[in-house]
């Protein structure tokens, strides 16, 4: 059993809704759809009602067949089956067409709005949810809620249908009209148990899913990696088991629903073995007539298909509630980052003040603990330290990707939170270690952040990174395709467009993760002119990588598990033999022009 469940736990922003509320919420979907619904419920009424006439008719024949009368209505009795077959078939066809309207409607609005969700995100929430397991609620999940729609429409003919076959029954016998409802009572029974066994099996059916989906959407992200480690066996293995483990949940699933069907024929069949004795008895006394009996039995059959797929409904209802839950959380999900208040930046200088923060992505174990930082509006200051020193979370909270737990980071001496968050955004560029390029030419990507920029602005921009050479090294020039994620250009140009982007965007603050992949010298000093354009003037953190940074930055922050442990320029921090320089001998000493291997240390400490 342990095995069976790992992995398939709720997510943290999953929620329990009462049914009220989830009906309720639900019920706000198809609202709009009213129309489409009454026409598709009178159609339900009328088709239940060309079905349950086509016994009727049939035990008139039986009864003209037992008094030998069939010779002058047989055509009469014909006639009446050939009508209610024909309207029954017109009724349900229109009924099916309009129900599957409303239920293709009601599913994408729900995926519109869960999609939306998505988008409105804070980042947090993609570094804790795979990737799958979201693409899993956004499309299985309101595929299960759109059965939900069917079923419950389904659900009403067949009430209906019962409704109908019950008058019918007690019109002709009430004695055995009530010996065929004695069962309902534990079918019902059998039924409302089964529902409680299907709703935790199905839960965990989906879960799985969405497991392998998690799998396979990190599997294809990887996979270059993956083959060039040559790690396919490592990753089938890793992929067996959680698909294993869905086999072995949908089975359990399965078994418990099909558990629940032999069950209830069993009991409508003891029902009737009792009709036939019964009735028969009745016929065969003279009490009840041939026609009567044979409309019990068929009534029964009637009776009994709906009755028992009454029951088994709940299994299917509540796999579609509970996929209708997985959504709604996934649109309720609450955000961390939380404003106050949502005033107009403005025009932002772009002065940055960490003031006794303290933050930690697990906030039981902090990586920032009482921070102090002032960075003064269009300073640049270039972040060093040890992998895991907290240089990127610091950017994160710039850009107000995550919320912190205790203090203040003042933005032009205005709290953080009391911003409006898209206006301020718009006004912080980040950059990212590998930036990342959508499909599309690479001026449609220089001007992502402002569609309306003309082609003059877009070659003004890509021009002014690097002098604008790399543009002719591209086959089509700026017209050149990128490829998915940018893949069909280098490291460098990738990074080149992302600059020409940012002064597109002209925002006061760059937040900048610069790369570490090493591109050739001509690129470099491409990278490096387009950054003095692109940082000038604006207030820049730079997570440094790069050796010609941090010798041209206005401050060195050097970082050590979140503190701040020196501060200065390049010059100066070196002279001073401190923790810049243990950094510097790590990870900047050997791209100096004059390096030599083992050589250009730095003493540390006074060694
Ligand atoms: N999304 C996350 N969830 C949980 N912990 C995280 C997350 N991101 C970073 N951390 C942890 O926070 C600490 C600081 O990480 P951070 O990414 O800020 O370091 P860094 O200095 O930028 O390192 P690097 O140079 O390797 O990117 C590390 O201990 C890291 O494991």
């Amino acid at each position: 059993m342990g095995f069976i469940m790992d992995g398939l736990d709720a997510e943290d922003y999953d929620r329990t809704y009462n049914d009220r509320d989830l009906l309720r919420r639900i019920a706000s979907y198809f609202r709009p759809k009213l129309g489409a619904m009454v026409l598709v419920a009178v159609m339900i009424v009328l088709s239940s009602m060309s079905q349950a006439a086509m016994p009727l008719v049939a035990s008139w024949g039986v009864d003209a067949i037992a008094d030998g009368t069939i010779g002058e209505v047989w055509w009469l009795l014909t006639g009446g089956l050939l009508v209610a077959g024909a309207f029954g078939w017109v009724f349900n066809y229109v009924r099916q067409r309009n129900s599957s309207r409303v239920t293709g409607d009601v599913v994408l609005r729900l995926r519109e709005d869960a999609f939306d969700a998505v988008l409105e995100r804070d980042l947090s929430f993609y570094d804790e949810t795979p990737s799958g397991k979201i693409v899993s609620r956004v499309t299985s999940d309101t595929d299960d809620f759109a059965t939900v729609s069917t079923l419950t429409m389904d659900l009403i003919s067949q009430v209906l249908m019962v409704g109908f076959v019950t008058v019918l029954l007690f019109l002709r016998s009430v004695e055995l009209a009530l010996l065929t409802l004695l069962v309902v009572p534990i079918v019902m029974g059998l039924a409302l148990l089964f529902r409680r066994l299907a709703r935790a099996s199905t839960r965990r059916a989906q879960r799985s899913l969405s497991r392998v989906n998690a799998n396979l959407q990190e599997t294809m992200g990887g996979i270059t990696v993956a083959k060039n480690f040559r790690q396919e066996q490592q990753v089938y293995d890793e992929f067996q088991p959680i698909n294993r483990q869905s086999y072995d949940v949908t089975l359990r699933q399965g078994f418990v629903f099909s558990a629940i069907f032999p069950v209830l024929f069993l009991v409508a069949g003891l029902a009737t073995v009792a009709l036939v004795q019964l009735g028969g008895t009745a016929v065969l006394g003279g009490g009840l007539s041939a026609g009567d009996w044979y409309l019990f039995l068929q009534g029964v059959s009637l009776f009994w298909f709906p009755l028992t797929s009454i029951a088994a409904f709940w299994s299917q209802f509540q796999q579609g509630l509970s996929a209708s839950e997985r959504v709604f959380a996934l649109i309720d999900a609450e955000p961390r980052v939380v404003q106050t208040d949502a005033q107009p930046p403005g025009e932002l200088a772009g002065r940055i003040e960490f003031q006794d923060v303290t933050f930690g992505y697990d906030p039981a174990h902090p990586v920032l603990r009482s921070f102090d930082l002032l960075i003064e509006a269009g300073e640049t200051v270039a972040l060093v330290g040890h992998t895991g020193a907290g240089k990127s979370t610091l950017s994160k909270l710039i850009t107000r990707f995550y919320e912190f737990q205790q203090g203040r980071l003042l933005i032009d001496g205005r709290d953080i939170r009391t911003l409006d968050l898209p206006g301020y955004r718009k006004q912080i560029g980040a950059v990212p270690q590998a930036p990342f390029l959508f499909s599309g030419t690479v001026a449609d990507n220089i001007r992502y952040p402002r569609p309306d920029a003309d082609d003059d602005e877009v070659l003004a921009a890509a021009t002014a990174v690097g002098g604008g050479d790399w543009i002719e090294a591209l086959p089509h020039g700026l017209a050149t395709d990128v490829g998915e994620h940018g893949r069909a250009l280098s490291m460098g140009q990738r990074q080149l467009v992302a600059l020409a982007r940012l002064l597109i965007q002209d925002p006061a603050i760059v937040v900048l993760d610069e790369a570490t992949a090493s591109v050739d010298p001509l690129t470099e000093a491409q990278i490096q002119e387009g950054l003095d354009v692109v940082l000038a003037g604006r207030t820049s953190i730079v997570i440094a990588h790069r050796l010609s940074t941090i010798e041209h930055v206005d401050r060195i922050i050097v970082l050590d598990h979140g503190q701040i442990v020196e501060e200065g320029d390049h010059a100066t921090l070196l002279a001073r033999g401190g923790r810049y320089c243990q950094v510097y001998n790590t990870y900047f000493r050997h791209q100096s022009p004059n390096y030599r291997a083992g050589s250009g240390f730095v003493p540390v400490g006074g060694a």
